[in-house]
């Protein structure tokens, strides 16, 4: 096999493209380099820069590097952003996954993984989210998101393709720090911008029907969610009858804001209490993923906790800001 990995240079791509390395994969990624970060790639993993809506780049790099595999993770990732530019994301999400499955298909390549997210639920209230839990997204990101699944399940049925489908829940930490999230998008990275201005962490709401008032998400560590893509691909790359997966990615095991906030004090050394905000809109007051399907049809499940995840993106953190953390 060789893997097209798409936004390979991106935080959670370039996991995917050490991981898959690693492990002896062969790869190649195709990123724009509007997010990502060239240096992020492994040694021996040939970058080739460029879009997904590029169907002539597509061509080119599908037959030069004879790629019998594509990873898809090249996709705006930002709420609020696509709720403000909605067109932008069903260009870059949709139509950009649209024309790579179009020279997919051209070239033959029988093997399709989809990086989804949880974000196709909406805001269910249940307890543990299956796969069955009625997908309901409530932003534009979580639509493109579902359409994306959409169209790779139906292109795969039509055209004998084995897919899968991952809905990732909320990724955090780092492998090493050179790969952590450079964005402060995501509550560890904004809790981290806060402390190192020497501002308290803020809390979006404490008065959610939860335990503590706040927030529950089930975090993973991008580690785990990398190791998640290559047991993925090797089952992908064994399938010759095609079919889908879709499954979700998660550890099954809910963490409040309240909690992670205090793992992110005693990790970074901030003494003071978090402030509470009025809530964001938007928030379900519960997303956690029930593993069971990951855990039956790959016997995958996550291995590393949130100290894991907060210690390693804290370092992630003191590499990229070292005059602010003082490192
Ligand atoms: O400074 C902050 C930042 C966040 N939060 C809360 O922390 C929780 C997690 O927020 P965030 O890290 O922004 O993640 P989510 O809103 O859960 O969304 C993430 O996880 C989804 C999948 O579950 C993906 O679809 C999204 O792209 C990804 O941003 C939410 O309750 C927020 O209200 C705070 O209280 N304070």
């Amino acid at each position: 096999m060789t893997w097209l990995i798409t936004g390979g240079a991106g935080y959670i791509g370039a996991h995917v493209a050490h991981a898959m390395s690693e492990a002896g994969e062969r790869a190649v990624v195709l990123d724009d380099v509007s997010s990502g970060v060239p240096g992020r790639l492994p040694a021996g993993v040939p970058l080739v820069r460029g879009s997904i809506t590029d169907r002539e780049l597509l061509d080119r790099v599908l037959a030069e590097h004879a790629v019998t595999g594509v990873v898809h993770l090249a996709a705006k990732k930002q709420v609020g952003e696509s709720v403000e530019r909605p067109l932008y994301y069903y260009r870059e999400n949709v139509h950009g996954l649209t024309v790579l499955l179009e020279a997919v298909v051209a070239a033959g390549v029988r093997r399709f993984l989809f990086s989804s997210s949880a974000a196709v639920y909406g805001v269910p209230d249940v307890d543990l989210i299956t796969e069955e839990t009625p997908a309901e997204p409530i932003n534009p990101y979580g639509e493109t998101k579902l359409t994306g699944e959409w169209l790779v399940r139906a292109t795969g049925r039509a055209h004998g393709l084995a897919t899968a489908c991952l809905r990732y829940f909320n990724v955090a930490g780092a492998a090493r720090p050179e790969l952590a999230d450079t964005g402060v998008f995501n509550i560890i990275p904004m809790f981290f911008d806060r402390i190192t201005r020497g501002e308290a962490p803020r809390i979006f709401g404490a008065d959610y029907p939860t335990p503590d008032g706040t927030c529950v998400r089930d975090y993973i560590h991008v580690a785990d969610l990398a190791g998640a893509h290559l047991a993925v691909a090797r089952r992908l790359a064994e399938d010759t009858d095609g079919g889908d997966l879709t499954v979700n990615i998660g550890r099954g095991r809910g963490v409040s804001v309240r909690e992670l906030a205090d793992v992110v004090s005693e990790v970074t050394g901030f003494t003071g209490p978090p402030v509470v905000e009025a809530r964001r809109a938007g928030d379900a007051a519960r997303a956690v993923a029930s593993v069971d399907r990951v855990a039956k049809e790959l016997g995958w499940s996550a291995s590393r906790g949130v100290r894991e995840m907060v210690e390693s993106a804290w370092e992630g953190w003191r590499l990229l800001h070292p005059e602010a953390t003082g490192s």
